[in-house]
C-alpha cells in the first residue's frame, strides 16, 4: 500500500473536488439523474444475485448480495495478506477496437497472461433471448483491465455497458468467450465458487447505493466481511471512515443519511474487503454534482494511493474524465479506447456514436 494516510486523514467534505490533470477543472458537473428511481434504502439488491438460474440459497449464496454467502470461506483469499492487491506491472493498453490483426485482436493484447489483470474478457459474447427476441448484447469483445487503473465504460443506451460489467464481475454468465477476474478464469466456475470469489475479490458500488435499510452504516460497511467471517483491518477501517467523512455517521441507518453520505458508506463497504477490483455502476448518477465530484475524487485517490482497480459504468463525460481510460461501446462492441480521457474528448466520441 502506498502512502495514503495523510491524504485519508483530511476530512472528506472539506476537500475541494480533486480534478484529474487531464480534465477541465472549471467545467460544471453534469451528473446524470437517476434512471432507476434514485436513492432508496428500499431498493432491493435482488438484481445482483448470483448469475445462475438456481436461486442463490441453493448455491450457498446470500440472496440479493453480490458477494453472496460462502459455504466455506476461502482461506487463500487474496485479502488474507492484509493489503490491497499489489499493482502489477502495466500491461499493454488494449486498444481493443484496433482491427490491425486479422483475428481482431489488438497488438499486445495477448502479450501478458490474463491472470495478471484485475479483470479481462476475451472474445466475450452475450446473447439474450432467442428467435425474434434475440439480442446480442456483447459481440466478441476483447478487453483487459490492468491492476491499479481506473476505467470508465461509456456508450449510448443499450450499447452493452451494464452487460459487460455484469459479465466481467461474474454477476451474469457469458454466452461464449473467456472471463478472467482477480487472477482466475471464471468462465467455467461453478456458482458456489464464483460467489465466493466475487465476495472475496470484488467490491460493488451502485447508483442506488443498495445499503440494507435495517442495518446501521457501520453494519453495512462490515457486511461483506461478516459474511466471510472476517474482521476489518483496523487501519483500513479508520482510513476509510475518516477519508470518506463518515466517522460520525456510523451509528445511523441509511434513511438517516443524505444521498452523498449513503454513497460514501457504500464506497467504504466496497473497499473494506481490499478487493482486487471495484465495479461501480453509475456511482454518481443519484448524487448532486458536488457530492459526485467528491466521490470521484475519492475513487481516484483509491486508485492512485491504494493501487485499487476501478471499472465504472457512466453516462457522464465529466465522471469519465476522472478515469485513466474510457472505453466506448456501441452495439455490443468496443469502438474506442481513450487514454487519459477529458470530458471534451469523451463528449466528442459520444457525439460520434450517437450521431
Ligand atoms: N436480461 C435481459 N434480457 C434481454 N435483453 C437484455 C437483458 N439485459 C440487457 N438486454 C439487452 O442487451 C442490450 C444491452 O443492454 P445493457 O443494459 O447492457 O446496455 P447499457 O449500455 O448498459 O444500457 P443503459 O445505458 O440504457 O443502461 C440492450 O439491447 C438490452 O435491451
Amino acid at each position: 500500500m502506498k502512502g495514503i494516510m495523510s491524504e485519508h486523514n483530511r476530512p472528506y467534505e472539506s476537500d475541494e473536488p480533486w480534478q484529474p490533470s487531464h480534465a477541465a477543472p472549471s467545467e460544471p458537473g453534469s451528473f446524470t439523474p437517476p434512471r432507476h428511481g434514485g436513492p432508496s434504502e428500499h431498493s432491493a439488491p435482488s438484481q445482483w444475485a448470483a448469475p445462475s438460474p438456481q436461486p442463490a440459497e441453493q448455491q450457498g449464496g446470500q440472496p440479493g448480495q453480490p458477494w453472496g454467502h460462502p459455504q466455506s470461506p476461502d482461506p487463500q483469499s487474496a485479502q488474507a495478506a492484509g493489503a490491497f492487491p499489489a499493482q502489477a506491472a502495466p500491461a499493454q493498453p488494449s486498444h481493443a477496437a484496433n482491427p490491425a490483426r486479422p483475428d481482431g485482436l489488438a497488438p499486445g493484447l495477448l502479450d501478458t497472461p490474463f491472470e495478471t489483470d484485475a479483470a479481462a474478457g476475451i472474445d466475450l459474447t452475450k446473447i439474450y433471448g432467442d428467435g425474434q427476441t434475440r439480442v446480442t448484447a456483447l459481440d466478441s469483445v476483447h478487453v483487459r483491465f490492468t491492476r491499479g487503473t481506473f476505467t470508465a465504460i461509456m456508450g449510448p443506451s443499450g450499447s452493452g455497458k451494464s452487460t459487460l460489467m455484469h459479465c466481467l464481475a461474474g454477476l451474469d454468465r457469458i454466452t461464449s468467450g473467456r472471463v478472467f477476474l482477480a487472477g482466475q478464469e471464471i468462465s467455467g466456475l461453478p456458482d458456489s465458487k464464483l460467489t465466493t470469489l466475487r465476495r472475496d475479490n470484488v467490491g460493488f458500488i451502485f447508483q442506488s447505493f443498495n445499503l440494507l435499510p435495517m442495518l446501521t452504516a457501520e453494519e453495512n460497511i462490515r457486511l461483506p466481511l461478516d459474511l466471510a467471517g472476517r474482521k476489518p483491518d483496523k487501519a483500513l477501517w479508520d482510513q476509510l471512515v475518516t477519508g470518506l467523512g463518515i466517522a460520525d455517521r456510523l451509528k445511523h441507518r441509511p434513511s438517516e443519511l443524505s444521498g452523498g453520505q449513503q454513497q460514501r458508506v457504500a464506497c467504504a463497504r466496497a473497499m473494506i474487503t481490499k478487493p482486487h477490483v471495484v465495479f461501480a455502476d453509475e456511482p454518481t448518477g443519484a448524487l448532486d454534482s458536488k457530492s459526485g465530484a467528491n466521490l470521484l475524487t475519492y475513487l481516484r485517490h483509491c486508485v492512485d494511493d491504494l493501487g485499487q482497480t476501478i471499472i465504472m459504468v457512466t453516462h457522464d463525460a465529466k465522471a469519465a474524465s476522472y478515469a485513466d481510460r474510457a472505453l466506448m461501446l456501441l452495439d455490443g462492441r468496443i469502438v474506442d479506447d481513450i487514454t487519459s480521457p477529458t470530458a471534451e474528448a469523451v463528449n466528442e466520441a459520444m457525439a460520434g456514436l450517437e450521431g
